[in-house]
């Protein structure tokens, strides 16, 4: 696939830069990401390599996301931890259970062997720290304050956030993701046990992604296509650019920032919507996934057109309008969502007719990856958390940002650089 990019700064002179800057995003923009892989036969992701595997790795069918607090106090704890995981996550991913050859009968197994006889079901674990580990309420408590990078910045409190502790930040995030739920949950399970009394469970959401055919994208619980456009993980020279941390960023050099954001969707308000406002607020075409007023998928984001009355075709607060890179000085992150669905809980309703009783809590727990998140999420939703159409129906309810380190060699732990 060729980079749309190439050529970009090339001759230009300065006068030419914004509109070049357009045009290049909007051709590198073609270039989408890897589609879903078909159902993969129980296949493995390599865990070792250059970065962490659950980033660029095509998206899984099901995630289960955790966030750890630290109960140790001391670096060689946290050190030892990560060593730990690593072991335990390689020989998992390559559809290995942690028992050994020939368990202790006298013992409990160190496998809660639910998975056993199963494939790894495509399994990745991306391990992220978060920026109290650097420090908290003042306090240097792994001696890492002086090596947290300049871009792992304290997300700001956002327009309409509604951020319940519990659901919220962390020490340590783990990105449990396969074709299979119970192949994740049970992943998870595993480093819980490893982790006993030196970390412990914050926060969690599962999630899944509707199973399309290879090459189409997934809806998403409001029923639009979700992952039309993205950084295409397929091209180095896009991911060096928008989702990479560069050798100047020390330790999270080939790592990535995580944004995770468990986002609330008020389902049955949105149901109650006519299709042709549904459209207006994502500026896309439900069935089809067409910019409004094309007729295909990939057809081009105008961002200009106008309709005959001189009103722009897509609305000035259309969420992929705010969310494109031609309106935020080309900022682009790679997403890798999922639809969550909690159950239902009791909701009193701040919009007529204002309903109380039970209502879903479901929505989407949104992921993205960006080499800087003050270039990347926080760039862009500053805008969007004001001005968004769709914030009538959503509402950020959890989150935290976690620094990824790059991928371990087999003689390594994830984190070797900076704990090490
Ligand atoms: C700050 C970043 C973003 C948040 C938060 C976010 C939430 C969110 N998005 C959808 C549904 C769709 N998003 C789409 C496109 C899109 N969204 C973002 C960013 C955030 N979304 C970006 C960068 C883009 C791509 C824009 C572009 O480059 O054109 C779409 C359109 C289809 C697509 O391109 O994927 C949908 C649909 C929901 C439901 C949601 C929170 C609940
Ligand atoms: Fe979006």
């Amino acid at each position: 696939m060729s980079s749309g990019r190439r050529g970009f700064l090339g001759g230009i002179g300065l006068a030419g830069l914004a509109g070049a800057v357009a045009a290049s995003q909007r051709s590198a923009r073609a270039a989408r990401t890897a589609p879903l892989a078909p159902v993969a036969g129980g296949g493995i992701v390599p865990f070792f390599g250059a970065h962490q595997a659950g980033i660029a790795t095509p998206q899984q069918r099901a995630i289960y996301w955790a966030v750890f607090d630290m109960v140790a106090t001391t670096r060689p704890e946290l050190a030892k931890l990560m060593a730990d995981w690593t072991a335990a996550a390689a020989k998992l991913c390559a559809g290995a259970g942690l028992d050994d050859a020939t368990p202790d009968p006298a013992q409990p197994g160190r496998d809660s062997d639910d998975t056993m006889g199963m494939r790894p079901e495509r399994l990745t674990l991306t391990f992220g720290f978060g920026p109290t580990l650097f420090s908290k309420d003042g306090a240097d408590r792994f001696g890492l304050a002086a090596r947290r990078p300049a871009a792992f910045v304290d997300l700001p409190q956002f327009p309409g956030d509604q951020l319940v502790p519990g659901r919220t930040g962390g020490d340590l995030s783990v990105q449990a993701c396969a074709d299979d739920p119970q192949v994740c949950f049970h992943a998870v399970r595993q480093l819980a046990r490893l982790a006993d009394g030196v970390a412990k469970l914050r926060w969690v959401q599962a999630g899944f992604l509707a199973d399309y055919a290879a090459g189409q994208t997934p809806r998403n619980l409001m029923g639009f296509k979700d992952g039309t456009i993205n950084v295409a993980t397929g091209e180095a020279r896009a991911m060096d650019r928008f989702v990479w941390a560069d050798a100047s960023q020390g330790w999270m050099a080939g790592g990535s920032y995580q944004v995770a954001r468990p986002i609330r969707i008020a389902l049955e308000h949105w149901d109650r919507m006519k299709l042709g406002f549904q459209e207006q607020t994502f500026g896309r075409h439900k069935a089809s996934g067409a910019p409004i007023g094309c007729r295909r998928e990939f057809d081009r984001l105008d961002l200009d057109a106008n309709d005959a009355d001189g009103n722009p075709v897509i609305a000035e607060n259309a969420h992929v309008r705010l969310a494109a890179p031609e309106t935020n000085g080309g900022a682009q992150i790679l997403r890798r969502s999922y639809s969550y669905d909690n159950g239902v809980s009791y909701v009193a309703e701040r919009w007529p007719p204002w309903r109380q009783g039970m209502e879903y809590d479901a929505g989407l727990l949104f992921i993205c990856y960006q080499a800087d998140p003050r270039a990347g999420f926080i760039r862009l939703f500053e805008k969007m958390s004001r001005f968004d159409m769709m914030n009538q129906f959503t509402t950020h309810v959890g989150g935290g940002l976690f620094a990824c380190p790059g991928g371990a060699r087999p003689d390594r732990y994830v984190g070797e650089a900076l704990l090490g």
